[in-house]
C-alpha cells in the first residue's frame, strides 16, 4: 500500500476575501524531491506555513507522515526552513543549534556532535562559536539550513533555500540536497527553476489558487530538442515557416514550433529512428542552415511556459 509522506486533500485558505489556495490536493511519496513553483504571491509560503502548522486552513485536510501539521509526533521527523528563518543575533549558532537538538531529545553531548555535523555539511564548521549577528546573510541562511538537517528528519520543507546565496554556495546547497535526498523527502520552493529542474522529480505548480502537477521525469516515448540556427548575415533570410515545414518532414517528428532568435523546439519519437540527430543535421546541411546550438530535452521553463500558453488559449 502506498503511504504518502504528505497527503493534502481539498485544501482551502483565504485571507479575508482573497482565496489563495482554492481546493488543492496532492500527495508526496517517500523518497520524492518535489518542487513548488509559482509566481510572487501565488501562495507558496502560505502552503508551507499550513504544512508546518503555523497557519490554520479554512477547510480540507493535511497529513504529514500520517499526522496533523504541527503535531508533536512530527517533532524531529519533519524539518522546515521558512523563507524568513531567523536566528537570535546575540547567541552563537552552535549554542542555538545545540539547543534545538536538545529540544529533539538529544543529550548535551549528542546535540553538540550533531550540531558540528550539520554545520560541517553547510561549510560552517569553523563558526560554531560565531554569534548569528556576526554572520553574513548567506552564512545565516546556511546556518538555518543546517538546523533543518539536525536529527536526520524524514521530510524537509525548504522555502527558497538558495535565495540570497552566491553561486558557489548555491551550488553547494543543491549538491547537499541532492545527496540528502537519498535519505529524506524534500518539498522545495524556489524561483530558480533551473535548480529545481535538476533537483526534483515532481513539480507542483501553483497558479491562481489551483495546483497543476506533473512529473519532471522525461517521457521515454517522446523526446525533445531545442535548436538554434546561426544568427549571421544569411540568417535574416531564413524563413521560419520553411524551417518548420522541413523539420516536420523528418521521420518521427511529432511537433515543431518556432521561437524568437531562430530558435525551434522539436518533439519526436526516438523509437521511430535511432539516428534522429544525424538526420536532423543532414536536413540543416541540405538547406544551407547552420546551427548555433542544439540541446536535448525540454527545459522545465519550456514545459511550464507551454502550459501557461495553453491555459491562456483555453480561457
Ligand atoms: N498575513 C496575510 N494577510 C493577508 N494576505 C496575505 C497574508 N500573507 C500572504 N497574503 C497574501 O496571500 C498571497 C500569497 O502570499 P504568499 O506569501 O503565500 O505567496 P508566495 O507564493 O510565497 O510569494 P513569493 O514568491 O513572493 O514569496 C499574496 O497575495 C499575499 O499578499
Amino acid at each position: 500500500m502506498n503511504n504518502p509522506i504528505i497527503k493534502v486533500t481539498q485544501l482551502v485558505k483565504s485571507y479575508g476575501r482573497h482565496k489563495v489556495l482554492n481546493n488543492i490536493s496532492f500527495e508526496i511519496n517517500k523518497g520524492e524531491t518535489v518542487a513548488l513553483i509559482g509566481q510572487n504571491g501565488a501562495g507558496k509560503t502560505t502552503l508551507f506555513s499550513l504544512l508546518c502548522g503555523y497557519l490554520k486552513a479554512d477547510s480540507g485536510s493535511m497529513q504529514l507522515l500520517g499526522e496533523q501539521p504541527g503535531s508533536q509526533a512530527l517533532f524531529g521527523k519533519v524539518a522546515a526552513l521558512p523563507q524568513d528563518a531567523q536566528l537570535d543575533p546575540a547567541f552563537s549558532i552552535g549554542q542555538q543549534l545545540s539547543f534545538y537538538g536538545q529540544l529533539q531529545g538529544l543529550t548535551g553531548r549528542e546535540a553538540r556532535a550533531e550540531t558540528e555535523r550539520v554545520l560541517a555539511l553547510v561549510d560552517l564548521a569553523a563558526h560554531y562559536h560565531t554569534k548569528a549577528g556576526a554572520l553574513s546573510h548567506g552564512m545565516r541562511k546556511r546556518a538555518c539550513m543546517a538546523q533543518a538537517f539536525i536529527g536526520s528528519p524524514a521530510l524537509i520543507l525548504l522555502d527558497e533555500p538558495t535565495a540570497g546565496l552566491d553561486p558557489a554556495n548555491a551550488l553547494h546547497i543543491r549538491e547537499l540536497i541532492s545527496d540528502l535526498s537519498q535519505h529524506a523527502s524534500f518539498l522545495i520552493s524556489s524561483h530558480n527553476i533551473f535548480e529545481l529542474e535538476r533537483l526534483c522529480n515532481k513539480v507542483l505548480y501553483l497558479q491562481d489558487g489551483q495546483l497543476q502537477q506533473h512529473n519532471a521525469q522525461p517521457n521515454e516515448s517522446i523526446a525533445h530538442l531545442s535548436l538554434q540556427l546561426a544568427t549571421g548575415k544569411e540568417a535574416a533570410a531564413i524563413n521560419s515557416d520553411e524551417v518548420c515545414q522541413q523539420l516536420r518532414q523528418l521521420a518521427g517528428v511529432k511537433e515543431v514550433s518556432a521561437g524568437r532568435n531562430h530558435e525551434y523546439q522539436l518533439s519526436y519519437q526516438p523509437q521511430v529512428v535511432d539516428d534522429f540527430d544525424i538526420r536532423l543535421l543532414q536536413c540543416l546541411a541540405a538547406n544551407g542552415w547552420q546551427y548555433k546550438q542544439l540541446s536535448k530535452g525540454k527545459t522545465l521553463e519550456q514545459q511550464l511556459f507551454a502550459r501557461k500558453q495553453a491555459a491562456t488559449v483555453l480561457s
